[in-house]
């Protein structure tokens, strides 16, 4: 029998790839991408990322186990304390002010996967958010593990790759992975089935936090 990471993992196959093969991910690589798309996706996924954090905190007050509830409430704090330095070190170097940020709209796909993992939680359960924050962890890891081997020639870009091949980053995405696999385990077989369509449409938003950012996505 798979666990139901694997099971999850399988079905949202055809995304990742299209994520691994997305022109975003390969131009990073090549440097190619422009500055100005980067800058993009940055200040979109501020707003994510600080949903993201929100989100584990609120997660982690419904559920009962010590070692989940730890680890969610360490990921409340803002991820790993290395993604959030090279952010900030991001935006002072792209120059990306606070009045830059007020002044930025949430783009559609920012705001549907935002959205998205709010529903999990309040119209579906803590187990179903748990498996929507997942491949926030996986693919972003997996990623990092594939492209670090060519890494690229912008600085910044290199940086990028960088955060989530970090060994930290590694440890929480597995972790994440475990605690899923978890929750898993007792969830009925129409939990289970609801745990895995949450993980197949973040990954769907996921793919589409590149389009968007490769498009300047707007309302
Ligand atoms: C949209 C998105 N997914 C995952 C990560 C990894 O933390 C991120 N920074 N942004």
């Amino acid at each position: 029998m798979s666990t139901i990471t694997q099971q999850m993992r399988h079905q949202a196959e055809p995304l990742w790839q299209a994520s691994f093969n997305h022109p975003f991910i390969k131009e990073l690589v090549t440097g190619k991408l422009p500055m100005t798309e980067f800058r993009y996706y940055l200040k979109q996924d501020r707003f994510y990322l600080q949903n993201f954090a929100t989100l584990h905190g609120k997660i982690a007050e419904q559920l009962t186990d010590p070692a989940i509830k730890q680890f969610l409430y360490a990921g409340a704090t803002g991820l790993d304390d290395s993604e959030k330095e090279v952010r900030i070190e991001f935006f002072q170097q792209l120059a990306i002010t606070p009045a830059e940020i007020k002044q930025t709209q949430i783009a559609p796909n920012a705001y549907n996967y935002v959205s998205h993992m709010y529903h999990e939680l309040y119209v579906g359960s803590p187990r179903r958010a748990c498996a929507a924050l997942l491949p926030c962890y996986w693919l972003y890891n997996d990623l990092g593990k594939q492209l670090i081997s060519n890494g690229s020639p912008v600085k910044l870009y290199q940086e990028f790759i960088e955060t989530y091949n970090s060994p930290e980053f590694t440890e929480a995405t597995n972790t994440m992975i475990a605690i899923v696999d978890q929750l898993g385990k007792d969830a009925d077989p129409d939990e289970k089935a609801a745990m895995i369509t949450a993980f197949v449409r973040s990954s769907y938003f996921e793919l589409h936090f590149w389009e968007m950012a490769y498009e300047e996505q707007k309302w």
